[in-house]
C-alpha cells in the first residue's frame, strides 16, 4: 500500500496548475451514456475515482479513446451499444459515484441495476431521495439482494416529467435526476436542487448535447425532456476542492504560490475564511496568488451547501486553524461522521476536542511529525497539509484514499519545493 513521506518546515513557493473537477467529471462521464453519439471531453483529472468510472463505463459497452496517448485529460466516449445496464457491487463499493449512472441508464435503456451503496467513513450517505425522485418520474423500483432494480413500466416507455421536491439538497440526487429527465417525456421541475457549481457544469455539458434545461445555477431546474440527445464537446470545470487544498497548504507552511487555472468564482467562502486567517491573496480571472507570512489566526467556520463553505473543504482549514494563533469552532452540518482526521492530527501534536458536530480547535505552535493514517479523501488531505507543516517527518498511510480524488499531488508539492515523496 502507497504512502507518502514528507519532512516539514519548507514554505511553498512556486505555481501549481489545477486539474479538471473530479466532482464534475464523474457525472459528465456518465452522461455520455444518454446518446449514442461520441462525446469529446477535455480536462478531465487523471485519477483513481476516473479510472475507475471509465472502467464501470467499459463494463456497460461505452468506449474510450484517448486521441492524444500522452494527454489523458483528453478522451472520446462513445455508448453507441449499451451491452450491460448494470453497476455491480464490486464496482460501487469502490466508487460511491458510481450511483450515477443510474438515472441516465434508466432514462436510456428503461431499465438498470445499480447496488446499493453502503455506508461510508463520513456518514451513511443513502440515495433515497435518488430513488424517490426516480420513482416520482414513473419508474418502478425494486431493492433485491443489494441492488437497486429500476425500469419502466411497460419497459418500453420513457420515464415521465414530474415535479421533485428532494427532502434536503443533494448532489449527485440532483445530477441523477437532471440527467434520468433529459430523456423523460413531459417537463421535470427539480425544487431545492443543489447549486454546486459541478452541477452546472454537468447541465452545460446536457445543454450542448440538445437538453433543454432552464434555472441552472439555481435551485430550481426545470428540464423539458426531448426523445434524443447527441453527440457534444465540452470541457471540466476546474477543480475548486484542489484549488483550495493548495491555498490551505500555503497557508500552513508559509510562502509564496500562484494556483493557475482554477475558478476563483467558485471559491468565495473559501477565499472569505482563508483571507480571514491571514492568507494575502490577489484573485485574477482564473489564477489566486496567495502568500502567507506567519502563523494564520484562528478563524470559525461551519459547512453548508454551495454557495457556503464546502465540506469537502473542511479538513484542510482545520489543519490551518491546529497551527493557528487562537481558538476556533468547526461546525459539519452535511455529514455525520467527518471528523475522522481529528485523532489523526492530535497525534502530530494538534489540539482538538469534538462536540457533536463541532470540532473545537486551540491553535498550537507547532506540529511535530509522526506516521498517521488517512481515513477518507479529504482527511488525507488535511494531513499532507499537517506533515507539511510539521516539524520532522511525516508519514501518511493509507493514501490511496488521496488517490481518488487528487491529480499527481505529491508531484505538485513537490514542484512547489515541499519535501515529499510517495512511498511504495
Ligand atoms: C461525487 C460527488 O459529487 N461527491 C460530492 C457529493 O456527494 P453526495 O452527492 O453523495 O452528497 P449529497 O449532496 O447527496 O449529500 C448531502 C447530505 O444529504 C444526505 N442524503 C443525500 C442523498 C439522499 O438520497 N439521501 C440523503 O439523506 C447525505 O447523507 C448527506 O448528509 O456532495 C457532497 C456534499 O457537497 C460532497 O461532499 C461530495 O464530494
Ligand atoms: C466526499 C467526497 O467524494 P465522494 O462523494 O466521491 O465520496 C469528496 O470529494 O470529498
Amino acid at each position: 500500500m502507497d504512502k507518502l513521506r514528507m519532512v516539514g518546515g519548507t514554505p511553498l513557493k512556486g505555481e501549481v496548475v489545477i486539474a479538471g473537477a473530479k466532482n464534475a467529471a464523474l457525472p459528465i462521464l456518465c452522461a455520455c451514456l444518454l446518446t449514442d453519439q461520441p462525446v469529446v471531453l477535455r480536462n478531465v483529472p487523471d485519477l483513481q475515482d476516473v479510472r475507475t468510472m471509465l472502467k464501470l463505463l467499459q463494463e456497460i459497452g461505452v468506449t474510450v479513446d484517448f486521441p492524444d496517448a500522452s494527454d489523458h485529460s483528453h478522451m472520446v466516449l462513445n455508448a453507441a451499444v449499451i451491452k450491460s445496464s448494470e453497476a455491480t457491487y464490486e464496482m460501487v463499493k469502490t466508487m460511491r459515484a458510481s450511483i450515477l449512472v443510474l438515472g441516465p441508464l434508466l432514462a436510456r435503456m428503461h431499465s438498470a441495476k445499480v447496488s446499493l451503496p453502503g455506508g461510508c467513513a463520513i456518514g451513511a450517505r443513502p440515495v433515497d431521495q435518488h430513488i424517490k425522485g426516480l420513482k416520482a418520474m414513473g419508474a418502478s423500483i425494486k431493492i433485491k439482494s443489494g441492488y437497486i432494480q429500476a425500469e419502466t413500466k411497460p419497459q418500453s416507455d420513457r420515464l415521465k416529467g414530474a415535479s421533485i421536491l428532494t427532502d434536503m439538497i443533494t448532489v449527485t440526487g440532483t445530477e441523477n435526476l437532471l440527467m434520468a429527465a433529459t430523456l423523460a417525456s413531459g417537463t421535470t421541475v427539480l425544487e431545492n436542487a443543489a447549486r454546486e457549481p459541478e452541477v452546472g457544469d454537468l447541465a452545460e455539458l446536457l445543454v450542448k448535447m440538445g437538453a433543454k434545461i432552464s434555472g441552472i445555477g439555481s435551485d430550481r431546474l426545470v428540464i423539458e425532456g426531448v426523445e434524443k440527445l447527441h453527440g457534444a464537446e465540452h470541457s471540466v470545470i476546474p477543480d475548486r476542492i484542489e484549488a483550495g487544498t493548495f491555498l490551505c497548504a500555503v497557508a500552513a507552511t508559509g510562502g509564496e504560490i500562484t494556483v493557475k487555472h482554477c475558478r476563483p468564482d467558485t471559491l468565495d467562502a473559501v477565499i472569505v475564511k482563508l483571507k480571514e486567517a491571514g492568507l494575502q491573496m490577489e484573485v485574477g480571472p482564473d489564477w489566486i496568488k496567495a502568500s502567507m507570512q506567519g502563523r494564520p489566526k484562528a478563524v470559525n467556520f461551519r459547512t453548508s451547501e454551495y454557495p457556503a463553505f464546502p465540506t469537502d473543504m473542511q479538513a484542510q482549514l482545520m489543519t490551518v486553524n491546529a497551527i493557528a494563533t487562537g481558538s476556533s469552532m468547526i461546525t459539519e452540518t452535511i455529514f455525520e461522521n467527518r471528523f475522522m482526521h481529528v485523532q489523526e492530527l492530535n497525534r502530530l501534536g494538534a489540539d482538538i476536542a469534538i462536540e457533536g458536530n463541532t470540532a473545537i480547535a486551540q491553535g498550537v505552535e507547532k506540529l511535530s511529525g509522526a506516521i498517521v493514517m488517512a481515513t477518507d479523501l479529504r482527511a488525507s488531505a488535511s494531513l499532507v497539509i499537517a506533515g507539511l507543516a510539521a516539524q520532522g517527518e511525516t508519514q501518511v498511510d493509507r493514501i490511496y484514499h488521496l488517490d481518488r480524488g487528487y491529480d499527481r499531488m505529491e508531484q505538485k508539492l513537490t514542484l512547489l519545493g515541499a519535501k515529499i515523496e510517495r512511498v511504495k
